[in-house]
């Protein structure tokens, strides 16, 4: 199979759908790989790395996309990549469908067979494919929050860790998946104190087990989130329901309930956020303020550390990207009940129902 590695065009995204070690499995199973001129060095690697993997430099992303049976890159295709997408041709990356119905509405047109690694889930219900940009957004919220609750960027003024005879800042986390044990395990690491909240009792026992005692964990609802979003100064979004639009947990009338300058991270954009007045931002114009309530909600922060995040992402995807190349898409999804939940939309067909129900559509368009 032809694979083709575009540069990302995202603002601020400096990953790459894959690293040299990638190319060289590929191309040592006898594929051909096609990388996009410099489309590595954000995260490290020129073109000489690439070459010498196996792979074939392009000039141009329109060369990449018009060569390439199927396309492996990190992020959603945008605008100026839809028309280059062809009919039948394999994206095989983050999509988020549930988040953009303009997307959804894109792909179905160029008729391609999207299939999101966001939903490639394994037997026990976790994300093999999410999980470790999860791990990165999660450990960053942290970072990034701290960060904006500095009075200067109009934050509480509050350091998270505290001094001694001062009380630490207090972390709120909505979610015990991924993002949310990962930020709670930061948080907890810099002295701060943390609520953690989910539905799902089993994450809360593990939590507990596994955390330190300044880490209490909670039921996740209404009455909760009320009570600790009036005393916690850092709120970390990260809760999930697979490939369908974030509940809204915090809506607009609660910010008034918060002390100003309280920042949230809601890492959640992604899938809508879950945070009513959560809207996405870039890397470049990260926040906003609504209500004296700071928001940060940049939906690729993994973007932002793309030394780590690229080998992170090559680790995980290498060995679904090998079988597509390998088996094609059909033979390897009836091979592989994981990588089949990661089908989103067949040649202009909707085939995941959270998408269909995300934007109130009857049935998939077709
Ligand atoms: N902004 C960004 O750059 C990035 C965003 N993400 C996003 O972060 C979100 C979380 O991802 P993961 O942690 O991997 O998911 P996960 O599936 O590991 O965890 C989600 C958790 O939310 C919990 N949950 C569901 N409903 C809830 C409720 N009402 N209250 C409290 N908890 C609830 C679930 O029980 C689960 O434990 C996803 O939308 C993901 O796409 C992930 C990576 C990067
Ligand atoms: C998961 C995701 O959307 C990201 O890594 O950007
Ligand atoms: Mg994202």
């Amino acid at each position: 199979m032809i694979v083709g590695i575009p540069q990302e065009i995202k603002n601020n995204e400096s990953r790459v759908g894959m690293t040299p070690g990638g190319v060289f499995e590929l191309t040592k199973n006898n594929h051909t790989v096609y990388v996009q001129s410099g489309a590595g060095l954000g995260s490290g690697f020129n073109n000489e790395d690439y070459q010498q993997a196996g792979a074939a430099i392009l000039d141009t992303i329109a060369q990449v996309y018009a060569m390439s049976d199927m396309i492996v890159k990190v992020k959603e295709p945008i605008e100026e990549e839809y028309n280059l997408i062809r009919e039948g041709q394999i994206l095989f990356t983050y999509f988020h469908f549930a988040s953009s119905e303009a997307l959804t509405k894109a792909m179905i047109k160029q008729k391609a067979i999207c299939i999101a690694y966001e939903t490639v889930e394994d037997n026990d219900g976790t994300l093999p494919l999410l999980t470790p940009m999860s791990e990165v957004a999660g450990r960053m919220a942290i970072q990034q929050g701290a960060k904006y609750l500095e009075k200067p960027v109009k934050g509480r003024g509050v350091l998270l860790g505290g001094v001694p005879g001062v009380a630490p800042g207090k972390v709120l986390v909505l979610g015990a998946g991924v993002v949310g044990v990962q930020a709670a395990k930061m948080a907890a690491g810099l002295g701060a104190h943390v609520t953690i909240l989910d539905v799902n009792m089993k994450r809360l026992r593990y939590v507990n087990d596994v955390m330190p005692p300044h880490v209490t964990t909670e039921f996740s609802n209404e009455f909760n989130i009320r009570k600790h979003i009036k005393t916690h100064d850092l709120i970390i979004g990260g809760v999930l329901l697979k490939g369908a639009k974030a509940p809204n947990l915090i809506t607009r009338d609660m910010l008034k309930e918060m002390k100003p300058g309280t920042v949230i991270v809601d890492v959640a954009v992604d899938q809508g956020g879950c945070v009513e007045t959560t809207k996405p931002t870039t890397h470049q114009d990260p926040i906003y303020i609504i209500d004296d309530v700071v928001h940060y909600s940049v939906a690729n922060m993994p973007g932002a550390v793309p030394y780590t995040s690229t080998m992170a992402l090559t680790n995980v995807t290498l060995p679904y990207t090998l079988k597509l190349a390998n088996l094609g898409w059909q033979a390897a999804c009836e091979q592989d009940a994981s990588l089949h939940k990661g089908l989103n939309i067949v040649s202009g067909k909707i085939v995941y129902n959270e998408i269909i129900e995300a934007f109130g559509w009857e049935e998939a368009l077709a």
